[in-house]
Order: C-alpha cells, then structure tokens, then sequence
C-alpha cells in the first residue's frame, strides 16, 4: 500500500527524471492554473461521491485529490514538511 510519503517521492522523482509517458509530468508541465483547475475538480467529485456513492468510491476520489495537491506542492517546490507545520 501506498503512503502520503511514498508518493509524494515517486512524484518528485518523477519531475526530476521526465519519464515518457508520465501524467504527473504532462501536468507539471501544464503549470499552476491548469493543477489548480484539477484540484477544484477532483474536491467537487469527493463532495459527490461522499454524499452519493460508496465510501469506496469516495475513497477513490479522496486519492485523486491527494495525488493532484501533490502535484499542486511539487509545481509550487513545497515539500509535505512545508504543509505539516501548517497542521
Ligand atoms: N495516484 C495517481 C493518480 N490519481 C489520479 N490521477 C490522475 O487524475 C486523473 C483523475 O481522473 P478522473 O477520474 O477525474 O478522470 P478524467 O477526468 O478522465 O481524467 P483526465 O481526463 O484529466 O485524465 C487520472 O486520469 C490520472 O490522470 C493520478 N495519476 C497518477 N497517480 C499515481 O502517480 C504515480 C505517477 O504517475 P505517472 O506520472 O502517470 O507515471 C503513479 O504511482 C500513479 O499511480
């Protein structure tokens, strides 16, 4: 299983190597505006599916969101201690 830590290394190792392929890169490379209109899109499915899915698919939407603050941290060079000193 995954961890918060876990991807956040894949992601940023991700950023640093450029591999082909890579969603993680194709959205750094579209930059903040188009991270940040994702984010907004994601946290509405979560709204959604908590309020009229499964608490598996709201599990699932949860993830995206995470993945794409995530990016969100990497395209703006924050690092989870930056966001943990805020909690
Ligand atoms: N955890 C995720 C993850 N969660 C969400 N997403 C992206 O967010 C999108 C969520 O999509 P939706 O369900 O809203 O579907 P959609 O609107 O059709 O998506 P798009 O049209 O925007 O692609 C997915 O299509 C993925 O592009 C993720 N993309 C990647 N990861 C993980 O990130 C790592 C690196 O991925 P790559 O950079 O692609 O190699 C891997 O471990 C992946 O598992």
């Amino acid at each position: 299983m995954k961890t918060f830590d876990a991807l956040f290394a894949e992601l940023s190792e991700k950023a640093q190597t450029r591999p082909e392929g890579s969603g993680t890169v194709a959205q750094l490379d579209a930059g903040v505006h188009a991270i940040g209109k994702k984010i907004v899109e994601e946290a509405a499915e979560v709204w959604m599916a908590a309020e009229y899915q499964s608490d598996d698919e709201a599990a699932e939407e949860i993830s995206q969101l995470l993945y794409h603050l995530q990016v969100m941290m990497i395209a703006k060079g924050l690092t989870p201690a930056d966001v943990y000193r805020h909690l």
